[in-house]
């Protein structure tokens, strides 16, 4: 009887090891390179180079070209300017589509503006940004919209003004995504109404959740990760929410739409849906303005904030650097609406999958390749800033003190899959930074050192800080 189950337990043992030797060399030989292939270092079996450690402060030891296992994926990461212009500019059109993660994919669809691929992409992102440039720079609402809400946020400062220190995050967070959402759904919400809040809070988090390493292990093994709990389940509660909160918005606009009033990005979204409903491709659809909506409230809001937060933690860091500032109406920082600040709050652009056999700084890239371009790194690049570790407005002057464009200003990334929103962040950047300036001196809590501590792997925020403001 004992010698039966021995043999049983036994042949269990070797059957389960069997199989496990088995998917070790298939994992094996789904990741063995082609030739002239980038290098990079060993990852574990099944999972590959998951590591939250491993992000973009790490990449560059690594050289300006290496690969990684990241799952199922094969990912090459370049860094520095020359590398990154020439993947993202020469050959950018290998690199045009987006490689969506299993974790958002459950969520986008292929739909959306940074989601989408090829057709649906490019008739997207067409529509969206001439809807961006008629409300901005055309009809000049858009600028209108923010100087209004430019007041909002001083009031809301001034209600702290004083010697009691604050942190000033949802206040500036709940000001552009009001922006947004006025570009969006036509609507501002109050900074102390708590549903909103909740929701800002709702995305804040989904953002730094998904820089985490379950997040990770989660697209390494969707199929195993799915059953499990972990951060995806609050992620995905949360986009539920965002989801509900913008149908509501949708809905409304349908009840009361009027096609000889485009108010806002919904309306006019509706309007193309009845013109282009013989072109099912361009995927002109309710499903599709939903997460259109949400990927502009997504990339409008949460980069936005954070620029925000860095230029108060500098101002208070440097308060020569803010005096300069104030007696050039905010010029030194922001010449011609161009923000200067060195730093690459998305330091790693949006992935990218190659769509053909390319050669990028003499490796080959098979078609299937995930590209990660390190834009962090070309913002510290040795080679084209003076200082490149430095915070230096003067990188943006030329010796007359005008300003001069440096080709290696890539925050927003370059390309024809760059940011969509640039020109609007640009504007409201200028605006609310410079309101804010005119208004009040900002200072550090006193006793207290400035602290460039980050946090997040996705977006590059600071850590929560305090500051005292003052009226001028
Ligand atoms: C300081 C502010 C901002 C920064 C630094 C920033 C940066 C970026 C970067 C690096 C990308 C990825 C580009 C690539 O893959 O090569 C991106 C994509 C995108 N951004 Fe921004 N962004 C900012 C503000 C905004 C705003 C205000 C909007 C909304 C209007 C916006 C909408 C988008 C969209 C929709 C995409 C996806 C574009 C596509 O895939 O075609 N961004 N942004």
């Amino acid at each position: 009887m004992l010698l039966f189950s021995l043999l049983d337990w036994l042949d269990f043992k070797s059957i389960f090891l069997f199989i496990f030797v088995f998917l070790l060399v298939v994992d094996f030989q789904k990741r063995r390179n082609p030739p002239n292939f980038p290098p990079g270092p060993w990852g574990l079996p099944f999972v590959g180079n998951v590591d939250a450690g491993f992000n973009h402060r790490v990449m560059n030891k690594f050289g300006n070209i290496f690969s990684v296992h990241w799952g199922r994926d094969k990912v090459v990461v370049v860094s520095g300017y020359k590398l990154a212009k020439e993947a993202l500019v020469t050959q950018g059109d290998c690199f045009l589509d987006r490689n969506i993660s299993p974790l958002f994919d459950k969520v986008f669809k292929g739909n959306g503006l940074s989601t989408s691929n090829g057709y649906k992409w490019r008739r997207q992102r067409h529509f969206s940004i001439n809807h961006l440039k008629n409300f901005g720079e055309g009809k000049r609402t858009l600028e209108l919209h923010i100087q209004l809400e430019s007041n909002f946020l001083c009031q809301a400062f001034q209600q702290e003004e004083g010697t009691r220190p604050f942190n000033p995050q949802h206040i500036i967070n709940n000001a552009v995504a009001n922006v947004i959402g006025s570009l969006v759904y036509g609507k501002r919400f109050d900074y102390d109404a708590a549903d909103f809040q909740n929701l800002l809070q709702r995305m804040q988090q989904t953002l730094l959740l998904a820089g985490t390493q379950q997040a990770q292990l989660y697209d390494a093994l969707p199929w195993l990760f799915q059953y499990l709990s972990g951060p995806h389940e609050i992620i995905y509660s949360n986009y539920g929410m965002l989801t509900s909160f913008l149908k509501r918005q949708i809905e409304k606009h349908k009840r009361d739409w009027d096609p000889f009033n485009h108010r806002d990005f919904i309306d006019a979204y509706i309007g193309e849906i009845d013109k282009k409903k013989n072109d099912a491709e361009a995927g002109f659809n309710i499903e599709n303005l939903v997460i259109c909506t949400l990927d502009l409230f997504e990339a409008g809001t949460e980069t936005m904030t954070t620029t925000l937060r860095w230029l108060l933690l500098y101002m208070m860091k440097y308060p020569e650097i803010q005096g300069r500032c104030l007696q050039q109406t905010a010029k030194y920082i922001f010449h011609q609406n161009r923000l200067s600040v060195l730093r690459s709050i998305l330091p790693l652009n949006v992935p990218r999958l190659c769509n053909k056999d390319t050669y990028v700084g003499g490796y080959f890239i098979p078609q299937g390749t995930t590209l990660l371009v390190n834009l962090s790194s070309v913002l510290h690049d040795w080679t084209m800033w003076e200082t490149p570790h430095r915070f230096n407005p003067q990188h943006f002057l030329d010796e007359n003190g005008c300003f001069r464009k440096r080709e290696a200003f890539y925050p927003f990334s370059v390309g024809r899959r760059m940011c969509l929103g640039e020109q609007l962040a640009r504007m409201e950047l200028f605006l609310f930074f410079t309101a804010l300036l005119q208004r009040f001196s900002i200072s550090p809590v006193p006793g207290q050192e400035v602290s460039f501590d980050t946090q997040g792997n996705v977006i590059l925020g600071p850590k929560p800080f305090h500051i005292c403001v003052k009226d001028r």
